[in-house]
């Protein structure tokens, strides 16, 4: 396996607020990483750093072996770095082909675009919604979306920002069969998620992230058992679990 994003020693500053410190963090081609911490820990910060969105306050971040701290996020996504948000902004006046179709020609594939969103919609379950608004689209499909897009630009990483929050159970069970899809068609997956469960569903490692530091990494059964992380995350203490 070859290291495909790597940071090293980045960190990320508003003013007095360190965001995002220290963190040295390796991405293998292929792999499904799943990121957890508190609310304002710093995770979505991390994607906006390593999709190029913000620019680290101190150290460097590679594409395999080339620094791309200086790039600017449409490079980086052309390069192969795709990211959904946390909360979806598609073109609500288009439809949803049309936006998949104008994501594909972004990341620089305008040849094949048509053929790329075809995939896209396949493997997103979206076909049937080909054709409608943008803006008609219910939660779901809109999450769904959110991820076509980040999908159609041909993405070797695909960064999820908590895209199970505010399904029901059977929707998110659905998304989890469609990100595993998603990862066993070789592509590498970053997934943020508070909705746990839904994440241990995919990811062969966790790391764990508190007021902008990496605390914890590993296997991801191995993460949650780890009394720290209980405490932090779950609000659990020790006494408590025994
Ligand atoms: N542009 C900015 N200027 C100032 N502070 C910011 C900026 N962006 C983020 N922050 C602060 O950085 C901290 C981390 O925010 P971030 O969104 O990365 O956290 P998060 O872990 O993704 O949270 P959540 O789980 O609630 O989505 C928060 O305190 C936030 O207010």
């Amino acid at each position: 396996m070859t290291q495909i994003v790597t940071l090293k020693g980045v960190s990320k500053s508003f003013g007095a607020l360190t965001v995002t410190d220290a963190v040295d963090l390796a991405v293998e081609s292929g792999e499904a990483l799943g990121i957890i911490g508190p609310n304002g820990a710093g995770k979505s910060t991390l994607f906006n750093l390593i999709g190029g969105a913000l620019q680290p306050s101190e150290g460097r971040i590679y594409w395999q072996d080339r620094d791309i701290t200086d790039l600017p996020a449409a490079q980086r996504c052309r390069l192969g770095i795709g990211r959904s948000f946390q909360i979806p902004h598609p073109f609500v006046g288009m439809t949803v082909y049309e936006n998949l179709l104008t994501a594909a020609i972004f990341g620089g594939d305008a040849q094949s675009a048509p053929q790329t969103c075809r995939r896209v919609l396949e493997l997103t379950g979206l076909m049937p919604k080909a054709n409608l608004q943008a803006g008609s689209l219910g939660l779901l499909e809109r999450k769904r979306l959110e991820m076509a897009r980040a999908l159609a630009t041909s993405p070797k990483v695909l960064l999820l920002d908590e895209i199970a929050g505010g399904l029901t159970e059977a929707e998110c069970h659905a998304l989890v069969a469609t990100i595993r899809d998603i990862h066993a068609s070789g592509m590498a997956v970053i997934w943020i998620e508070h909705v746990v469960h839904a994440l241990l569903a995919v990811v062969e490692r966790l790391v764990v992230i508190d007021r902008g530091a990496l605390v914890a990494q590993g296997d991801p059964k191995a993460v949650m058992a780890d009394p720290m992380v209980q405490q932090l995350y779950l609000g659990i203490d020790a006494d408590d679990a025994a």
